[in-house]
């Protein structure tokens, strides 16, 4: 076992790899990880580069702005631009980025969002393979297997974007996979009035981070914080949702929680490689409504239209009061904004004083926990 913070140590959990597990008992709201991005990239298309600066990420509205002559890029200021030169915007970086802008490779123009991302992950890794090898090494040994589409992906990508020297088609795969199965997106900030959808503004690698195995009930969540004017604003922080003891597994939701059974079985295996066996997947299994899944939700991972299972009384009445343990879990920590469907959790105790207001990781709406503590039992304790 080896300590990522404090509170909360890597271990092997069975059926699942490595996890992060409480080194103490930890109470809601608590801060178990604050972790730095190793890498980033931007989630937009090539044609749209400079909405946000490519050094710190946040957005761009300063009139000290400047975009990059060749690759397009932008920054918000000299500073980050100087502090790009020598880290993720290097020469080798903006030589491939502007290789893939020119107007000679149509193919590059032409190429599907999924593609775009996936180059711009290529070239952000084989950079950092040059500017920090030890933390190359660290995302080799990071979960992920090749699958053809890997491979596939690999073979396009590497005549588009050309690897340095020595970097074999099969290199290229592995990373590929390494960021298929471990990059959290960095989100756009939540704007009313937009059905609650939020784009990602950027991709990261974070090293502890990618440690936190998946529940479909989570005990923790992770919020970001990108546009803050704080230094480390694209910090991930994950604080618990609510009180667990020491040896218990902290686990994230990697999609909002309230997925039905199919998408979030669908969603694993195809994204994830693995099949959720966790408590509430058990109990959603056996519900009459999953039998004809397959059928029925053919298209959703195609078009990434996810049926959503909204908690209600109904829920509750269909498949009764013992088989839905997770009512409580949906009225008391998912936020209640119209299709925010975010996670809610405590801010942080002060003076080990818990406190009563909590703040959604989507919209990052606060408000008061009117339930209280004393009602948390059958939760996870
Ligand atoms: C971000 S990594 C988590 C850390 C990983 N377990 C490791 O050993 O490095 C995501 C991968 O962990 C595994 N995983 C995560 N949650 C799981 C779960 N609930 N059951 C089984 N495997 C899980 C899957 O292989 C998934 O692709």
């Amino acid at each position: 076992m080896s300590a990522v913070s404090e509170t909360v140590t890597v271990a092997e959990i069975e059926g699942r790899g490595r996890g992060l597990v409480s080194t103490q008992s930890l109470k809601a709201g608590q801060i178990v990880l604050r972790d730095s991005p190793i890498l980033l990239y931007s989630a937009l298309p090539f044609i749209n580069s400079s909405s946000f600066c490519h050094n710190c990420f946040r957005k761009t509205m300063h009139s000290s702005s400047s975009i990059c002559p060749s690759c397009s890029v932008a920054f918000c200021s000299p500073k980050c631009s100087t502090a790009a030169a020598s880290s993720s915007h290097s020469p080798y970086v903006c030589q491939a980025l502007t290789r893939l802008l020119n107007l000679n490779s149509p193919d590059a123009a032409n190429l599907p969002l999924d593609r775009q991302l996936q180059a711009r992950f290529l070239i952000a890794a084989y950079n950092l393979a040059v500017v920090n090898p030890s933390q190359f090494q660290i995302l080799l040994a990071f979960q992920g297997t090749v699958t053809d589409n890997d491979t596939s992906a690999a073979h396009y990508l590497s005549s588009l974007c050309p690897p340095p020297a020595s970097t074999t088609i099969e290199l290229t795969a592995a990373l590929l996979a390494k960021d298929r199965l471990n990059a959290f997106g960095l989100m756009e900030p939540y704007i009313e009035g937009q059905d609650g959808r939020r784009s990602v503004r950027a991709y990261g690698i974070y090293l502890k981070a990618s440690f936190f195995n998946h529940d479909c009930l989570p005990n923790a969540c992770r919020f970001d914080y990108v546009d803050a004017a704080a230094e480390n604003n694209t910090d991930i922080i994950v604080r618990m949702i609510h009180d667990v003891p020491q040896g218990r597994e902290i686990c994230l939701s990697y999609f909002p929680v309230n997925y039905d059974y199919s998408t979030r079985q669908k969603r694993l295996l195809y994204d994830y490689d693995f099949a959720c066996d966790c408590d509430r997947c058990k109990v959603e299994a056996n519900w009459s409504d999953n039998d004809n899944d397959d059928e029925n939700n053919e298209e959703v991972m195609d078009e990434d239209q996810d049926e959503q299972m909204v908690a209600s009384d109904d829920d509750a009445e269909v498949h009764g009061d013992t088989n839905f343990p997770h009512a409580y879990f949906f009225m008391r920590y998912m936020c209640d904004r119209d299709n925010c469907w975010g996670t809610l959790a405590p801010l942080p105790p002060s003076d080990a004083t818990p406190s009563t207001v909590m703040e959604c990781n989507v919209c990052g709406n606060l408000k008061n926990d009117a339930i209280g503590r004393e009602d948390t039992v059958g939760m996870d304790d």
